[in-house]
């Protein structure tokens, strides 16, 4: 599904935070990658979502070669990918309602109507009441706008599923209920998951294999 080929990223040419790193997510199967903070994590997490171009490597999906990212990633790619940041609040745009955030991926692909359904049906599904889908995020506690945009990255039925700390901020129960939406997901869908963060205990119970990240060199 996912093959990430001697990846060096980071943001300052000569500077890299993640240094020739290697990693395969196979199809339908959940990794984990555990670091301490400031290790890259986030960094290889959005070079794997398209999202930040590394310096050197290569990503491929479902065998082909990524040629672009960012705003450069061919849409067909990009949308075999769901993703889920620690900080609802810096990936949800604060002028949209709860409900439009979640068709947010479908009006972009020119689907609102097809999927306006299974917009609603995923609204019910991560525990948001019609009372929440219409109050904008600063109407919403953490763990609801969460919630929120955990039902946006499974929109377009992603095949990979990228969660970057996603219940960090949360409480127990959030992460329970967070978490068990992403297997019933998985389960149905036969989609993959590459989960990043702290947490040995839950991305162990979470994923098939758990995999430390490497250490990045401390500098002076
Ligand atoms: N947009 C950015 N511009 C410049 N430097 C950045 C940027 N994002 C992250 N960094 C730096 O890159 C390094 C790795 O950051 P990254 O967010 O990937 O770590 P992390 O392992 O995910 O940390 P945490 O667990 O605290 O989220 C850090 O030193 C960080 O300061």
């Amino acid at each position: 599904m996912l093959e990430l080929e001697h990846i060096t990223a980071g943001y300052v040419r000569g500077e890299p935070v993640v240094r020739e790193l290697s990693l395969t997510v196979a199809d339908g199967e959940a990794v984990g990658l555990l670091g301490p903070s400031g290790c890259g994590k986030s960094t290889l997490a959005k070079v794997a979502a398209l999202l930040h171009r590394p310096f050197a490597g290569t990503v491929r999906l479902a065998g082909e070669p990524v040629r672009g990212f960012r705003y450069r990633a061919p849409r067909a790619q990009r949308t075999r990918i769901g993703v889920v940041f620690q900080q609802p609040r810096l990936a949800a745009d604060p002028r949209l309602a709860l409900r439009d955030l979640i068709a947010e991926p479908a009006r972009a692909t020119g689907r609102g109507q097809e999927l306006a359904e299974r917009a609603a049906a995923l609204a019910t599904e991560v525990g948001l009441g019609p009372e929440l889908l219409g109050r904008r995020p600063h109407e919403v506690s953490d763990g609801q706008l969460q919630r929120a945009c955990l039902a946006r990255a499974l929109l377009l039925r992603p095949s990979l599923l990228i969660c970057d700390e996603m219940t960090a901020m949360l409480d127990a129960s959030t992460t329970a209920a967070l978490v068990a939406v992403v297997e019933d997901y998985r389960r149905e869908n036969g989609a993959a998951l590459l989960a990043v963060g702290h947490d040995r205990v839950l991305l162990r119970r979470w994923c098939d294999r758990v995999l430390d990240f490497p250490a990045v060199p401390a500098t002076a």
